[in-house]
């Protein structure tokens, strides 16, 4: 269940401000969407996105979900069918892991059993064991535990929107990555409107099926897809805040399965001398894969060295993204061995490929945008 939020001419003029925080926004969130707003500190991301569950009341304009203008919603009700996570997660202190998650369902009323049932499903879903953590206190807790439960709290009335404001901004690295990626893995499931608030634009590029590149009043500076922005920014401000390496971000959206492979000379482990040097006669390059009885790559083999094999180091797998395997191909010496879902050798990606998708991709936005 998801639903489609429509923004007409918003503005938020703060009382006393001298210029609107927001001014004159539209746009258009489909249902089922992540779109995520990105922009610099201060430029109204915030505002923009509590004005969609009322937190702040706009000054003017409209917005509807579903058609349904929000304000002729009760901004309780409203905010109950509307899932709100944030940066450090502002769960309750003093109440237990499970009283947090329980927390919307409670209100609309249901009843014991079936809140308990849901706490436990939604604390799984996240991957926290209910069992472990369910009596847990916040302050028992991670950084990225907390996050965790701050998601599974804004899901657990199964709403059709959710909104999230930098909600991995206070973690280390690698538990933000975690966390985005499983966050991808929900989002797939449950397919929700999601509305993320970040200024990280590689968390734009990673999460967003759409991003909006906010400017100052929450200007909508462009509003499309990663790809199409990494590939033709609208203007210098955008371009400034891609910022450097649009390239390599643009091979983080690409997986080896969307390129054509490459095929070079293999031989088996079980081949015996002269069978192997006769391939190696035949390989176009003077080299061929060695693979194992069960089709998996092992080491390189040379013409030159045939009794001196090379361990093949890195690999892929067609799940990898191109980025993942221009870094193989980097630390491998020119070519990166793809491997199907058994560890069988399937094919090689080249630099030219790599290359060749990149100009492909530019070509394709700009042609869209021109
Ligand atoms: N309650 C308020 N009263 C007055 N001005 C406010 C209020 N909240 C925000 N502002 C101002 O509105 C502008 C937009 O703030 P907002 O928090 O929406 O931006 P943001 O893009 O989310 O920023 P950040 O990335 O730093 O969180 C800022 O200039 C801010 O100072």
């Amino acid at each position: 269940m998801a639903s489609e939020i429509e923004l007409v001419d918003v503005t938020k003029h703060y009382p006393g401000a001298p210029a609107p925080a927001v001014e004159s926004v539209s746009m258009t969130i489909p249902a089922g969407e992540t779109v995520v707003f990105v922009g610099p500190s201060g430029c109204g991301k915030t505002t923009t996105m509590r004005m969609i569950n009322r937190l702040i009341e706009p000054t003017s304009g409209r917005i509807t979900i579903d058609g349904e203008d929000t304000r002729s919603l009760d901004p309780d009700r409203l905010r109950r069918g509307i899932g709100y996570a944030i940066q450090q997660a502002g769960l309750f202190p003093h109440m237990t892991v499970g009283q947090n998650v329980a927390t919307v369902p409670g209100l609309l009323g249901w009843s014991r059993a079936k809140v308990a049932e849901r706490v436990d499903e939604m604390l799984d879903l996240v991957g926290l064991d209910p069992a472990e953590h369910r009596d847990r206190y916040p302050r028992q807790l991670s950084g990225g535990q907390q996050q965790r439960v701050g998601v599974a709290r804004a899901l657990a009335a199964d709403p059709p929107v959710l909104l999230m404001d930098e909600p991995f901004g206070a973690v280390d690295p690698i538990t933000r990555g975690n966390l985005q990626d499983e966050l991808m893995r929900l989002q797939a499931e449950l397919r929700k409107t999601i509305v993320f608030v970040t200024h990280d634009f590689d968390e734009a590029v990673k999460l967003g099926d759409r991003i909006a590149v906010l400017g100052d009043r929450s200007r909508v500076l462009q509003y499309d897809t990663p790809e199409a922005i990494l590939a033709n920014p609208a203007d210098d401000t955008v371009a400034g805040f891609v910022g450097a390496g649009a390239s390599l971000k643009q091979l983080t959206l690409l997986r080896v399965r969307e390129v054509e492979l490459g095929q070079v000379t293999t031989a088996s482990v079980t081949d015996d001398a002269a069978e192997l040097e006769r391939k190696l006669a035949g390989a176009r390059r003077g080299f061929a894969l060695l693979l194992d009885a069960r089709g998996r790559p092992v080491s390189w083999v040379h013409a030159r060295n045939p009794r001196q094999p090379r361990p093949v180091g890195d690999s892929v797998s067609l799940r990898s993204t191109l980025r993942d395997a221009l870094e193989a191909i980097l630390t491998e010496g020119g070519t990166a061995v793809v491997t199907g879902g058994r560890g069988e050798y399937v094919g090689v990606v080249e630099i030219g490929t790599v290359m060749a998708a990149v100009q492909q991709l530019r070509e394709e936005h700009t042609g869209v945008a021109g």
